[in-house]
């Protein structure tokens, strides 16, 4: 254990905290949460950029951010929706307070007291119930030296990624820097050709007044210039060696300014792909990121979920939109055939080869994009091979010994839980993680809150010269049901719809759904959203609808302000409240 564990530690026995009892949970209430965002207003507004960033990169990660104010009050979180869900059952949730002498030695409470980075593993957290978790955690502080907060990622302790401590450092610079392009009149940095220890360059920025005089430095600034330098005045040697990057007051940007704000990553819009639910529009995000950068991407989700039309987008959008879209199913190819398949084959190899030979998909796929759907049902056999390819870059057609360079990006896609067939020794652990680059989850149709936005669509794509509509029935019916068979069941069960309506309105009798009994109601069995989930997913469709704005989301909703703002505290939808409301 290190020191600042064993210090913690020590000052838990002391304040007679008892680890295997449960923690003194403090819950703040909704208004005394209002009150603590109001406080920490300038906080959450130079952090929420940055935490938006991050949000779409914990999804499927196991991960959660969280932002807590000096008392260690948790004010925002983003993150894996699953993982906050086991979160909240310590209360690592919004609204709950992680000081040391509540919860113990945790990441946010101890990087509080010791003002430093820390990472607290498993057993090292002092609470039992809280030895699940990994937490690693960096105090922010503000441009004159004052702790603010506390930057955290927090996930299951066997899921810890070696560089989550680096990475809750480097956010809590990058947030320190805005606090200080923010505050100061003039930012100026000087000459230096160190790096800082994650090997970026690190600059030392010192931010001045109108009067010439330091309101804030970074800690490169701080080391290399004494830490009681706020409000003295910057030797002019100094200055004048040093070089200006913001200056506000003459509204001069030399060319080597670092801009206020960087402009928003600029996404190309999916025109396919219709939708608004909450959950889908996360999906669609990352997937719109994935598109411009190339790291390779895997799509999970249920059969018919659209993680072909996903990947068809990914690459239409994406720089490699002129070259070819090489889309194979790798469950409906043999076993003994896959390899001869993916990388081709030279003439005679086997016995029913062509004689000339073949090239495989991913030679086909040229520079564009070979989509491996169904990878989950890939043997282990086919599964080595396809690692050796994609880590050597080069493919050798069976029965040959020269190998062809591969250039296509790929995107892999499987209805089953990978992470389970890795446990269960049916997918190597090393091509998962080959292949999950950018991890991208379809939510099923039955848990999507825009079903008949959905349904309309494909209505208007079947029957584009009717009117059609949907009886209220009909929609009650569509929103009911399961739909194991997701958009692609939609689809079969809406043209057969519009081929049996006579005239342009949907009723219940034209709708014909597999496994509903003659009362209309499915069997018990199937599948439904909770009254909770229901609850959860209308209050984040209302506030993405207002944009945001409480005020409109509560009048859609019909219910009161200070109702919303509970249920959004019980269900933390805290993080998609407008800028401008907090
Ligand atoms: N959001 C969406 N908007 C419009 N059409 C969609 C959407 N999602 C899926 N579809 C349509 O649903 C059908 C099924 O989609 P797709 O084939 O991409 O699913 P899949 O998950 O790859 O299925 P499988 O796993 O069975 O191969 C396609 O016709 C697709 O165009």
């Amino acid at each position: 254990m290190s020191t600042i564990v064993q210090q913690s530690w020590k000052r838990c026995q002391e304040s007679n905290l008892i680890a295997t009892q449960k923690a003194n949970d403090q819950i703040i209430s909704t208004n005394r949460i209002k009150e603590i965002i109001q406080e920490n207003h300038p906080l959450i507004r130079e952090s929420l950029p940055l935490f938006n960033k991050l949000s779409p990169f914990l999804l499927s990660t196991e991960h959660i951010a969280l932002l807590s104010d000096r008392n260690g009050n948790i004010i925002h979180t983003v993150g894996d929706p699953v993982f906050a869900d086991h979160a909240q059952k310590v209360q690592l949730q919004i609204g709950a307070n992680w000081q040391e002498s509540n919860k113990g030695t945790n990441a946010i409470g101890t990087a509080l007291v010791s003002q430093q980075p820390i990472q607290i593993q498993g057993e090292q957290h002092y609470f039992r119930e809280n030895q699940f978790l990994t937490c690693s955690s960096a105090p922010i502080f503000s441009p004159a030296g004052d702790l603010l907060g506390v930057i955290d990622m927090s996930t299951r302790k066997e899921y810890t990624h070696p560089f989550a401590l680096t990475i809750v450092c480097m956010i809590a610079e990058a947030l320190q820097n805005r606090f200080l392009f923010a505050e100061a009149e003039r930012v100026i940095t000087l000459p230096t050709a160190s790096r800082s220890s994650h090997g970026q360059p690190l600059l030392p920025l010192i931010g001045l007044d109108r009067d010439e005089r330091i309101v804030g430095l970074n800690r490169r600034a701080k080391q290399l210039l004494g830490p009681d330098m706020v409000g003295k005045s910057l030797d002019r040697e100094l200055e004048s060696s040093g070089r200006t990057l913001q200056d506000n007051h003459q509204k001069l940007w030399p060319s080597a300014s670092v801009p206020r704000k960087t402009p928003a990553f600029s996404l190309k819009p999916f025109p396919r792909l219709a939708g608004s639910c909450p959950r889908f529009l996360q999906a669609k995000v990352l997937a719109q990121k994935a598109a411009q950068v190339d790291f390779p991407v895997m799509v999970l989700g249920e059969s018919g979920t659209g993680k072909e039309l996903f990947a068809q987008m990914i690459h239409q959008t994406g720089p490699r939109a002129n070259e070819p879209f090489v889309a194979v199913n790798c469950s409906s190819i043999s076993e003994n055939l896959i390899e001869s398949e993916l990388f081709g084959y030279e003439g005679g190899a086997f016995t029913g080869a062509q004689r000339e030979g073949r090239i495989g998909k991913f030679e086909a796929a040229k520079k564009g994009t070979i989509f491996l759907d169904e990878i989950g049902d890939m043997s282990l056999r086919a599964q080595a091979a396809l690692l050796r390819v994609l880590q050597e870059k080069v493919v050798t057609p069976v029965g040959s010994n020269q190998s062809k360079p591969i250039y296509a990006r790929v995107i892999a896609a499987t209805h089953r839980h990978l992470p389970d067939e890795v446990k269960a020794g049916r997918f190597r652990a090393d091509l998962y993680y080959r292949l999950k680059g950018v991890l991208i989850e379809l939510p099923p149709l039955r848990k999507r809150s825009d079903i008949l936005e959905l349904a309309m669509n494909q209505i208007k794509q079947i029957a584009p010269d009717r009117q059609i509509t949907l009886s209220r029935e009909a929609q009650a019916m569509l929103t009911a049901y399961s739909w194991p068979g997701n958009v692609r069941e939609l689809q079969g069960v809406l043209i057969q719809a519009t081929f049996l309506a006579d005239d342009d309105e949907i009723g219940c009798e034209h709708i014909l759904l597999e496994g509903l009994g003659e009362d209309g109601f499915e069997s018990p069995s199937t599948s439904f959203m909770s009254l909770r989930e229901t609850e959860c997913e209308a209050i984040k469709k209302a506030l993405y609808m207002s944009g945001g704005n409480v005020s409109q989301a509560a009048k859609l909703l019909q219910i009161g302000r200070n109702t919303l703002y509970r249920k959004m505290a019980d269900y933390r939808i805290l993080s998609q409240i407008n800028q401008e409301e907090l």
